[in-house]
């Protein structure tokens, strides 16, 4: 077998590990590609690490089959590390990614130090076999405005450290080389690729 399934419905993601797979010959498939009737996973954690845990040993004892789930989110210094786990409904339950962006830019008005990162927390939930748990983070700081049009979520408002570009003026091939997401994923490479 060279697949496997990613507990997630975010198709900006999904399209990431995609491509990040990819290069160890692992097809990936998005939970709504496998069976469009389940459920969103509640994501009632404290920490990215209880989410990624919570969703990805949910959809793998539902479908018996090893599972890979990330939860991630922008921490933003001066605020206190928020959104964190909230990043994708912090404006209000509906998600959107032009009203989270511009709720932080107008939390961050007045404020210079603008220092922030990316985290994503990596689940391997393998039927019968204690969950892997990995984290990778990229540091950078928020722009003053939305730049760029690549990425999805806070991209167009994250400048990554050693970069004067967002996140989302960079092309998915430079992205995918440093972002919180790859850097989760170098920590459990092998352990999937002697999985699949
Ligand atoms: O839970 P799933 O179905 O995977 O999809 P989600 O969008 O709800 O995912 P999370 O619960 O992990 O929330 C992550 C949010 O953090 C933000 N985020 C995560 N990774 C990002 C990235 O690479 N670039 C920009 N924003 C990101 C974005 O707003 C996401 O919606
Ligand atoms: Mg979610």
């Amino acid at each position: 077998m060279n697949e496997l399934i990613i507990a997630s419905k975010n198709k900006g993601k999904i399209e990431e590990f995609r491509q990040l797979f990819a290069q160890y010959g692992i097809q990936t498939y998005g939970i709504e590609e496998i069976d469009e009737s389940i459920a969103d996973v509640k994501e009632t954690g404290m920490t990215f690490a209880e989410n990624a845990q919570l969703k990805a040993e949910t959809i793998a004892a539902l479908l018996n089959k090893p599972v890979l789930a990330d939860d991630s989110g922008l921490e933003v210094d001066a605020l206190e590390k928020r959104p964190g786990v909230f990043s994708a409904r912090y404006a209000g339950e509906k998600k959107d990614d032009k009203a989270n962006m511009d709720k932080v830019l107008l939390e961050l008005e007045q404020v210079d130090h603008r220092t922030a990162r990316f985290v994503c927390v990596l689940a391997l939930a393998i039927p019968s076999q204690e969950t892997i748990l990995e984290r990778g983070t990229c540091e950078g700081s928020i722009a003053r405005q939305p730049q760029g049009a690549n990425g999805f979520g806070y991209d167009p408002i994250f400048v990554p450290n050693g970069y004067n570009q967002t996140m989302a003026q960079l092309t998915s091939g430079e992205k995918n080389a440093i972002s919180h997401r790859h850097n989760a994923l170098m920590k459990i490479e092998q352990t999937i690729q002697l999985m699949v």
